[in-house]
């Protein structure tokens, strides 16, 4: 990954680093925080994974494992599956699943997110967000279920990969992660629409203080966090 853009807000004491595979008005990208004087997070167990798709797997272990970095699963075909995976670990404690796949315009690839009631995530990631159920897969011999989400084909676009497992409806969602972002041509239609889905609206839509930026932020229904950025604020911020 590249690092695109470091930014320091000391008023509010804290820094961010935007790391991805390609510029951030067209591309998906991880949001790093540092809260001064925090070293340590608890990450919960209901954040997966983020995905990350790389043409060799264990080409990419390798290579990971060569600069010290931590594998927790090594490399072969996921479980009841054909894809070859693996997962890693960053310093904090972050899994990163490794996909193979082709070459593909957007390698980071996936959130995933594990769910207590996977139709009613569908419902609301649809209704509410405008997002199209891509793939739904079942897979009873491993006890869960996983459902694609987002805005276009899993190859060529971030998603949001939601997991069910068997009877489990609820989990720690710790206070590591934090949110995903998605950019919106009306923050105020959006919360809206989100109210009228059963979503749950922390933030009213509006400007920020102190920069134009309109967003507006929301908890699905198991209380995973979501912000909307106005598409042409947003883009205004990154001249
Ligand atoms: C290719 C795509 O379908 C996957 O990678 S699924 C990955 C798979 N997910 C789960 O097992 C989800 C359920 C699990 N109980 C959880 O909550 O994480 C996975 O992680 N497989 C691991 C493996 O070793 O194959």
């Amino acid at each position: 990954m590249k690092l695109l853009r470091k930014r320091d807000i000391p008023e509010e004491r804290y820094t961010n680093a935007f790391l991805g595979y390609g510029p951030e008005d067209s591309h998906f990208v991880i949001e790093l925080t540092y809260n001064y004087g925090v070293d340590k997070y608890n990450i919960g167990d209901g954040f997966g994974h983020f995905g990350i798709a790389v043409e060799d797997v264990e080409k990419t272990v390798d290579l990971i494992k060569a600069k010290g970095g931590k594998v927790t699963r090594e490399p072969g075909p996921v479980k009841g599956g054909k894809t070859v995976i693996a997962f890693i670990e960053d310093p904090d404690g972050y899994k990163f699943e490794l996909l193979e796949r082709g070459p593909t315009p957007e390698p980071l690839c996936q959130v995933m997110l594990r769910v207590g009631d996977l139709d009613r995530s569908i419902e609301f990631y649809e209704k509410a967000f405008g997002m199209e159920l891509l793939r739904k897969r079942d897979n009873p011999e491993y006890k869960y279920t996983i459902a694609m989400m987002g805005y276009g084909p899993e190859d060529k676009s971030a998603v949001l990969e939601l997991t069910y497992n068997y009877g489990v409806t609820e989990y720690d969602k710790g206070n590591a992660y934090a949110q995903i972002a998605i950019g919106t041509d009306d923050v105020y239609k959006t919360a809206e629409a989100v109210k009228l889905c059963g979503g749950k609206i922390t933030r009213e839509p509006g400007p920020l203080p102190g920069i134009s930026t309109k967003i507006t932020a929301c908890l699905d229904p198991d209380g995973w966090k979501t912000v909307f950025v106005d598409n042409i604020d947003f883009f205004k911020e990154l001249e």
